[in-house]
C-alpha cells in the first residue's frame, strides 16, 4: 500500500525517478551512494561517514524492524553511532510502515520526521544502483512536486571533518594504560571497544595537537569526505611516528596515516559500502568477511619503502590497509567494530591493546 506525497529523486546526469516520501517532508540534496547491506539502516544513519550523502539501500525491505531506543551505557549510546542521523536522505524500494523488534520503539519513518531527514520509497533502487556503478557516484536531490527546487550539494567541496568531530577533549577513564583516539567523525562502536578492553581513552578533535600529550597508543578513527582536507591530522601523525608507540588507524584513518607514510588518495567510481567485502591479507591466504563504508582509497604505489600493503580487496584489487616494516604502526580500510556487519576483525582492537 502506497502512502505519503509524490516526490521524487533527480540525478545529476538529468535522470528522475518518482516516488513517495517518508520521513521529513522537505527537499534534500548530496551525493547519492549505495549500500548493498541487508540490515544495518540504524547504524548506517548515524555514522558520521555519511555525512552529505543520500543513502540508497538496495535491500527491498526497509524498515520492518523499527528504531531501538538511544539509552545510553555510561553516556554512550547502546545502538547508534552518533547522537544523530547524518544521511542527508534516504532512498529505499518498499517502506515498511509497520514495523516489529523486541528491541524497537519507534518507526523508521517517526525517527526520520524527528530528526528532519527526509526519505523517498517505491524506487527501484537495484536498478539505481546499477546506474550508480556504471556511471559512478553522483550527486542528486530529492524534491517534491508542489515546493520549491533545492541546488545539488556536493560534500567534496566542504571539510565534513570539522563539522562531525568533537568540539573538545572528552576523557573517558577506564583503565591505566592510555589511548589518544583522534575523533575525525568516530563511530561509537569503536569506543565501545576500547572501553570493554579498559583502557583511558582520551578522544580529541581532529585537529587537536595530541602530541602534547603523554600516551601509550594512537588510534585515527573513521570520518567522512575527501582526506585532503585533513592535512594539519596529517602532520600531528607524522610527528607522533617519531615516538614510536603504536598507532592504528580506521578508514579515514588508514587514509591519513597513508598520507602520513607517503602514499597518495583518490577517488573510487562509486566505492565500497556493504557488510560483506572481502580483504586478503598480502602474504597469506587469508580471507576475511568485512564491514566497508568508504569512497576513496589509497594508491599504495606511492608508500614509503618502509611500509607496505597490509590487505588487498578481492573484488576490485584495491588497497585495504598499511603497515610499517619494522615499528607497530597499521591501518584499515575496513570496520573492525562492524556496526552494522561481521565481528570477524574485531580482534584488531584487542592486539591494539596488547601492543600498549
Ligand atoms: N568510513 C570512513 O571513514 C570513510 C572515509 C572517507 N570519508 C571515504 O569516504 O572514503
Amino acid at each position: 500500500m502506497y502512502r505519503g506525497k509524490p516526490v521524487r529523486l533527480i540525478l545529476e546526469n538529468g535522470m528522475v525517478f518518482q516516488g513517495k516520501s517518508f520521513g521529513a517532508e522537505k527537499a534534500t540534496s548530496g551525493e547519492v551512494v549505495f549500500n548493498t547491506a541487508m540490515v544495518g539502516y540504524p547504524e548506517s544513519l548515524t555514522d558520521p561517514s555519511y555525512e552529505g550523502q543520500i543513502l540508497t539501500l538496495t535491500y527491498p525491505i526497509i524498515g520492518n524492524y523499527g528504531v531501538p531506543a538511544n539509552s545510553k551505557t555510561n553516556g554512550i549510546s547502546d545502538f547508534f553511532e552518533s547522537d544523530r542521523i547524518h544521511v542527508r536522505g534516504l532512498i529505499v524500494q518498499d517502506y515498511s510502515h509497520e514495523y516489529s523488534h523486541w528491541n524497537a520503539v519507534k518507526s523508521l519513518g517517526d525517527w526520520m520526521k524527528e530528526e528532519n531527514i527526509p526519505g523517498i520509497y517505491g524506487i527501484d533502487t537495484r536498478m539505481l544502483t546499477k546506474i550508480l556503478r556504471e556511471k559512478g557516484s553522483m550527486l542528486g536531490k530529492i524534491v517534491y512536486d508542489d515546493a520549491e527546487e533545492v541546488d545539488y550539494y556536493d560534500p567534496a567541496g566542504e571539510n565534513l571533518v570539522a563539522k562531525v568531530s568533537c568540539k573538545e577533549v572528552i576523557e573517558y577513564n577506564y583503565g591505566t594504560k592510555k589511548v589518544v583516539l583522534v575523533d575525525c567523525g568516530v563511530k561509537l562502536s569503536i569506543i565501545r571497544e576500547l572501553i570493554k578492553l579498559k583502557v583511558d581513552l582520551i578522544r580529541v578533535p581532529w585537529d587537536y595537537d595530541f602530541n602534547q600529550i603523554h600516551y601509550d597508543g594512537l588510534l585515527i578513527s573513521n570520518g567522512p569526505g575527501n582526506p585532503d582536507y585533513c592535512e594539519i591530522t596529517v602532520d600531528h601523525i607524522r610527528e607522533a611516528m617519531k615516538l614510536d608507540k603504536p598507532i592504528f588507524g580506521i578508514c579515514l584513518g588508514n587514509h591519513l596515516l597513508s598520507k602520513a607514510a607517503g602514499a597518495k588518495i583518490y577517488k573510487m567510481k562509486y566505492g565500497h559500502r556493504s557488510l560483506n567485502q572481502p580483504v586478503r591479507k598480502l602474504g597469506t591466504n587469508i580471507c576475511y568477511i568485512t564491514s566497508q563504508n568508504h569512497g576513496y582509497v589509497v594508491d599504495q604505489d606511492f608508500l614509503g619503502e618502509e611500509w607496505e600493503p597490509y590487505f588487498i580487496n578481492m573484488n576490485d584489487g584495491t588497497n585495504e590497509g598499511i603497515r610499517h616494516k619494522t615499528k607497530l604502526f597499521s591501518s584499515v580500510q575496513f570496520h573492525p567494530e562492524a556496526a552494522a556487519g561481521p565481528t570477524d576483525t574485531e580482534f584488531f582492537f584487542h592486539d591494539f591493546v596488547e601492543m600498549l
